[in-house]
């Protein structure tokens, strides 16, 4: 497979406004990218075309090689583990299960548990438990856990299908200090020990971690810069975007 994500001249215009213009994007083999920008830059968009739920207006759109408008979209999806904390916002059944019946479920892309678990697939998920550090929450549903443990339950989740790629969509939103940390050194050690491409959207400029190999800097449904992190951090570019700290 040559690309991750491949867009070329994608745009999106909705009601007459312009969302994303002229998005040239590629994320290749064993790269894993930051996407910054600040609320309303276009980074949901990005991830909403990624994912195929929304098309562009224009362009031309590949994901893990399957070409959009000639692919099986449900397929594709079950390559791509997406944590976002909007995941339980208006979920009940998510909220009722229990830890490790929602990491299980991640295998079948379903929310809720409805299909016979094979041993191996409990074996899977206590391994995942274990190496995310919520092995102690098992037996407790969603609702009891505080938002780090739920993000972290939900990185699992992810995990489970064997993504080759995944995406971790403002994944220390609303947390403390302490659970931010435990998320950024989760993603290292993801990158480190899982065979997966890792796309970490954020706007907050600190959580570039070193393993990071590249930053698509976004603004006003524009790409300012799709650059190393270096050049990125220490561009004048990131002054312009009154970026968060
Ligand atoms: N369907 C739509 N119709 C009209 N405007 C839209 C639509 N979807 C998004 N927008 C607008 O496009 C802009 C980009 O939205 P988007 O949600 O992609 O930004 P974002 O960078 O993810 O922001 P945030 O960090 O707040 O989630 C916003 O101004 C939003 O209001």
């Amino acid at each position: 497979m040559k690309n991750i994500i491949s867009m070329k001249n994608v745009s999106l215009i909705r009601e007459d406004r312009v969302i994303l213009k002229d998005i040239n994007w590629e994320i290749k083999e064993k790269e894993h990218w930051v996407i910054l920008g600040l609320n309303g830059s276009g980074k949901t968009s990005i991830l909403n075309i990624v994912t195929g739920y929304q098309y562009p207006t224009k362009g031309e759109v590949s994901v893990l090689g399957h070409q959009f408008g000639k692919t099986n979209l449900p397929e594709l999806r079950k390559q791509i583990g997406f944590v976002s904390s909007s995941l339980d916002r208006f979920n009940q059944t998510l909220r009722a299960e229990t830890v490790e019946d929602i990491v299980i479920s991640g295998k079948f892309a379903t929310i809720g548990l409805y299909e016979n678990v094979a041993n191996e697939d409990r074996e899977q998920a206590e391994q995942l438990m274990a190496s995310l550090r919520i092995d102690h929450l098992k037996g407790k549903t969603y609702d009891t856990l505080s938002e780090g443990e739920k993000r972290k339950v939900l990185i699992g989740r992810a995990l489970m299908a064997k993504p080759k790629l995944l995406i971790l969509d403002e994944p220390t939103i609303g947390l403390d200090i302490l659970a931010r940390e435990d998320i950024l050194s989760l993603t290292k050690e993801i990158i480190a020990h899982q065979q997966c491409h890792v796309l970490y959207v954020t706007h907050y400029i600190e959580e570039i971690i070193e393993e990071m190999t590249h930053v698509l800097l976004l603004k006003e449904g524009q790409i300012v810069a799709g650059s190393s992190p270096n050049y990125c951090v220490n561009s004048p570019l990131i002054d312009n975007m009154d970026l968060m700290t």
